[in-house]
């Protein structure tokens, strides 16, 4: 009798949970399927010694099924670290048990892990339940097979999205890490490197957001908006950390913006793809407080100037949390750039970086004068010593400068008046190279206006430099800018400055716009964006 008892008990627990799972009803479905497992695990070492095989077997065959099915729950949930363990319980039961394999699979491919993912489908495709889920299993396998080799070889090209009207799914990106290192910085605490020789446009990563919140709304939303995106982002990246121990992990060696100088620095194979989920990540669990000091210092805006958002309405906002740009350095005179596709940041080289060379990019706009990036700065938290802030604040003592600087503080002057002005500043100050293109790109906004104008070009045209000039001297001082090379586009053919020769000038406006928007689109693409 109490045999019949247990067995009901059991085979109540077994299509309860079974049931739950169907109805989506993922808690209550791990519940029944956790009192399932304890109960049969209790009952087995009770009574084993009796145990004939096949009841021995069949008992530990409905174990195998709840610990898949309870992963399978959990996985809903996003409880990836759980829902492994799950899998790999079920699979120590019965290696080739085809639902654990799938949902195996699904957990590696979700945290970015083709390779072990892509040896799941194969070994799942292995079992006869593969050919009433063949079309499953081969999309899957074809999937992995495809971000297993993009992830390798970072053979990105997003073009035909792009020529296509950014319409239909955003392309397929698979995470990607390019010849860098994590390494001590003279900048502040860590900052990421080239490892090699990279010319402009070279990929250098790929990687998907932690977590990111965003919404459309109007330009002049108040900053209630502002603060509901930041909670709701906030949220995100607590419940990604509670549920993922490599997440909490790898959210623990971010910096807090405190004692940078002593802080560790992480191998950067604790950031691969590859990078297991159990061996290397057994760290405490984050409190809220290190949680919003690390938010505030590594968080991105996907809208920031210094970005480029693909596809989106001009009046969306974003914020998110990505690994490895997490550790690069801000610079003025950056040489690399970001860019938004999805919940993806790609980064890439802006300028010839050489081996060896830290690697930054701007947080905010850098085509502004030095208060106000110091400003910008400021509420970050450091003040930035780079090659052209340093330059700057040697010169901007000048009381010329600071003249400069209060006409353009006023507005609505003759900025050709202002460019020229600046311009023989800096031939009487000998300043040339790349300390001539920090100037310019300070009072870019001046030399913009200017250029845009068909009348202030015909009182200044002929006393000020080229557009070309101006904007070779810029590139070559902080790297390319989507400003820089449209002004080069637009102003710079319209008005056939300095002889046009319309393939050579396309040629070069194509180089420009691979520092701005990387190698990964061909010249059909870029042409649309530009
Ligand atoms: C996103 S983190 C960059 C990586 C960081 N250095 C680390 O060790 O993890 C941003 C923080 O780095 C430091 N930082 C970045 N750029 C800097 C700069 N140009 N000058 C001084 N500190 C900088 C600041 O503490 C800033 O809050």
């Amino acid at each position: 009798m109490e045999e019949a008892d247990h067995e009901e008990k059991l085979q109540n627990l077994r299509s309860k949970a079974t049931e739950f799972l169907l109805r989506e009803e993922y808690k209550e479905s791990i519940q029944a399927c956790s009192q399932f497992i304890t109960l049969c695990q209790d009952y087995i070492s009770k009574n084993s010694p009796q145990f004939d095989s096949d009841h021995f077997l069949k008992l530990q065959k409905s174990i195998c099924l709840a610990f898949s099915n309870r992963a399978e729950a959990r996985f809903r949930l996003k409880e990836f670290s759980a829902s492994l363990e799950d899998c790999d319980e079920a699979l120590r039961i019965e290696s080739t048990h085809f639902k654990t394999l799938l949902c195996k699979g699904k957990i590696l491919l979700n945290q970015n892990r083709y390779g072990v993912a892509l040896d799941c489908f194969r070994a799942a495709n292995l079992d006869p339940q593969a050919n009433e889920n063949s079309e499953i299993v081969n999309g899957y396998l074809e999937k992995c097979k495809k971000l297993e080799f993009l992830s390798r070889t970072g053979a990105f090209d997003v073009s035909d999205w792009i020529l296509n009207g950014f319409r239909g799914k955003t392309p397929e990106l698979a995470e990607y890490v390019g010849a860098v290192e994590i390494k001590k910085s003279d900048i502040s605490g860590r900052g990421l490197f080239a490892t090699k020789n990279i010319d402009s446009g070279t990929l250098l990563l790929v990687t998907k957001a932690i977590a990111i919140d965003r919404a459309i709304f109007p330009q002049d939303s108040s900053e209630n908006v502002q603060l509901v995106i930041w909670k709701n982002f906030i949220d995100k990246v607590v419940d990604s950390a509670t549920k993922c121990r490599k997440i909490n992990c790898l959210i623990s060696k971010l910096s807090t913006g405190e004692n940078e100088d002593s802080i560790e620095v992480p191998d950067i194979s604790l950031f691969r793809p590859e990078a297991d989920d159990n061996s290397s990540f057994s760290c405490e669990k984050l409190d809220i407080g290190r949680i919003l000091s690390i938010l505030d210092v590594n968080s991105i805006l996907e809208d920031a100037i210094s970005s480029k958002v693909l596809s989106k309405n001009t009046d969306y906002q974003g914020v998110g949390l990505w690994f490895l740009p997490s550790f690069i350095n801000h610079s003025c005179d950056p040489n690399v750039r970001r860019l938004h596709i999805g919940d993806h940041v790609i980064v890439h080289a802006s300028r010839d970086v050489k081996a060896g060379e830290e690697l930054t990019f701007s947080y905010f706009d850098v085509l502004s004068p030095l208060s106000n990036r110091r400003g910008m700065t400021g509420n970050w938290g450091f003040s930035c010593r780079c090659k052209r802030c340093e330059f700057e604040d040697s010169i901007c003592s000048n009381q010329e400068m600071r003249e400069i600087e209060m006409v353009l503080g006023k507005g609505l002057v003759d900025m050709g008046g202002v460019v020229y002005r600046l311009e023989e500043c800096m031939r009487r100050w000998m300043v040339r190279g790349k300390a001539k293109g920090y100037l310019r790109a300070s009072y870019w906004e001046a030399y913009l206006q200017v250029y845009e104008s068909e009348k202030l070009m015909r009182k200044w045209g002929r006393k000020i430099p080229s557009i070309e000039s101006v904007i070779d001297s810029i590139v070559d001082a902080v790297g390319s800018d989507e400003r820089v090379v449209k002004l080069y586009m637009e102003g710079g053919l319209k008005m056939r400055v300095g002889g046009y020769n319309g393939v050579v000038e396309m040629e070069k406006a194509m180089k420009l716009g691979k520092g701005v928007y990387g190698k990964v689109m061909k010249k059909q693409a870029m042409k649309i964006l530009l």
